[in-house]
């Protein structure tokens, strides 16, 4: 079984619906922001505050071609892990990716009361509006394309799946 690499603007929901995806499979899921957290022993808002976004994106880099050496994996990115064009290589190279998306006024419904999101502090109706026009596009070089809004874990699951007999996609062995 070859890894499964799930991408996605912020809330789209990929650490949700990569952790019943790995339960279905029999596979083990990694959440990257997980990983980083525990590699830097603080939360992704006191890393941001004391390191800055910078040294985030390093982490998050080296977290990433990590974790791809590893077979059966179920890894669930951050949002923002698209944005170094290495790591869409790295990530197109080495797995299945699978893109989540989400209309915006679904995307701030699901992460407005989230205090663990340092980009979308302030006022996150406009941080999300804005952050997605920038990040528009670097989504799209994954063969699975799910739009999440309104749809349970449930739905989406049999989406992916219907995409990946569409597009003749297999699992691996
Ligand atoms: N399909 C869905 N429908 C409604 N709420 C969802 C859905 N998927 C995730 N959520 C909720 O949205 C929030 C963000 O989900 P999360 O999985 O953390 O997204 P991401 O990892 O993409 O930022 C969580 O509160 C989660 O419970
Ligand atoms: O989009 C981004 O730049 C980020 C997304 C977050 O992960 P989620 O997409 O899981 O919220 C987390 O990695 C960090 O706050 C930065
Ligand atoms: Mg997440």
């Amino acid at each position: 079984m070859q890894t499964i690499i799930l991408i996605g603007f912020m809330g789209t929901g990929k650490t949700t619906v990569g952790r019943a995806l790995a339960e279905k499979l029999g596979l083990t899921q990694v959440d990257m922001d997980a990983s980083i957290e525990q590699r830097e022993g603080c939360t992704i808002a006191d890393l941001f505050r004391d390191k800055g976004e910078a040294y985030f994106r390093d982490v998050e880099s080296e977290v990433l071609s990590e974790l791809l050496q590893q077979d059966k994996l179920v890894i669930t990115t951050g949002g923002g892990a698209v944005v170094r064009p290495a790591n869409r290589e790295l990530m197109a190279q080495n797995g299945l990716v699978i893109a989540l998306d989400a209309t915006e006024e679904e995307i701030v419904k699901r992460v407005k009361n989230d205090p663990d999101r340092p980009l979308l502090a302030g006022d996150p109706a406009e941080r999300v509006r804005t952050l997605k026009k920038e990040r528009a596009g670097l989504y799209q070089f994954a063969p699975i394309q799910i739009d999440t809004t309104g749809k349970s874990v449930e739905t989406i699951l049999a989406e992916i799946s219907d995409q990946m007999v569409t597009n003749r996609l297999s699992w691996g062995d």
